[in-house]
């Protein structure tokens, strides 16, 4: 017997479009599992908000399914609301209130909400608690909703952009932050096209171009079946290079890559590589499955 890991997300045969215009999506299935950080990449416009929208079950399908294990999302059950946060990119914060009566409002709706995780993380992005919304920038404003979504303890959190509008310490802190932040029932999905910051933070990658999954991966897989690398000059039979003054970065089948252990995939590199159709497909690890 098979016993396969809960799939916290399942999308089947998803065609999707906005009023009056072409189609975004045709078909498209995506299985994401518990436990994972998946960073979903994509150029402007692919569609990642779209499907981080659907996701939330703020957007309803045209036709098939977008479901949070039994729950159909676009039917906003409670059940499936209070198990997932979704922090768009461009946040909307109620100005009128103070830090602390934004936070009861969540503490209130999700169970297990953890108090103490959100005073740290609120004195790890500088923002003191007992002020009002309307006094935060906006950058802080969304720092403060980041720091609400992971205290959450939501089992699914979407995250639209978390970096954008951040300056470069608080992007570290919220890689700090991010980092060993989620428990082992929890998946976590991060869209970005600023590829460098969830570098080293994903276990994941999905690319979306043009309305089609062009990849899903488990990194670990890719590295095992893959070399990431650079060299004066890329192997025979690299399936991807790109040529630099000092050189050349590559892709390239383990078996081709004539000794170079090469190092941890290289997210650009990558995502470079899918967007030329030089690699594309499904890379995922069997090791959730359980065989008895
Ligand atoms: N509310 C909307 N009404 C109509 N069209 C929309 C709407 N939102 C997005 N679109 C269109 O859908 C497509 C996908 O947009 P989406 O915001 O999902 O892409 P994205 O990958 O998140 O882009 P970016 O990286 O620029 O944020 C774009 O062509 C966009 O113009």
């Amino acid at each position: 017997m098979t016993v396969k890991q809960f799939e916290m997300i399942s999308i089947k045969e998803l065609n999707f479009s906005y009023p009056k215009k072409p189609s975004l999506c045709e078909g498209l299935n995506l299985q994401l599992e518990e436990g994972k950080v998946i960073g979903l990449l994509g150029m402007n416009g692919a569609g990642k908000s779209t499907l981080m929208r659907l996701m939330a079950g703020l957007l309803k399908p045209v036709s098939g399914e977008v479901n949070f294990g039994i729950y159909p999302t676009f039917d906003r059950a409670v059940p499936f609301l209070n198990q997932m946060i979704f922090v768009p990119e461009k946040v909307s914060v109620p100005e009128f209130l103070s830090v602390k009566e934004y936070v009861g409002v969540y503490k209130d709706f999700y169970e297990g909400f953890d108090l103490d995780k959100l005073e740290n993380l609120l004195v790890e992005f500088k923002i003191v608690g007992d002020q009002r919304i309307s006094n935060l920038s906006f950058g802080q404003q969304k720092k403060l909703q980041i720091a609400i979504g992971l205290s959450t303890g939501a089992k699914l959190m979407l995250f639209d952009e978390p970096t954008n509008g951040l300056d470069i310490p608080s992007k570290s802190t919220f890689r700090k932050v991010l980092s060993g932040s989620l428990q082992e029932d929890q998946t976590m999905v991060i869209s970005t096209h600023q590829v460098k910051d969830i570098e080293n933070l994903v276990d994941q990658v999905i690319v979306l171009d043009e309305g089609m999954i062009k990849l899903h991966a488990d990194l670990a897989e890719l590295e095992n079946e893959f070399v990431f690398s650079q060299a004066a000059k890329a192997p025979e039979g690299a399936i991807y290079v790109e040529s630099h003054l000092l050189g050349a970065q590559y892709i390239a089948r383990q078996f081709e890559s004539v000794g170079d252990l090469g190092g941890s995939p290289d997210l650009e590199l990558l995502f470079n590589a899918v967007i030329a159709g030089k690699l594309t497909g499904e890379f995922l690890s069997t090791q959730n499955q359980v065989t008895s």
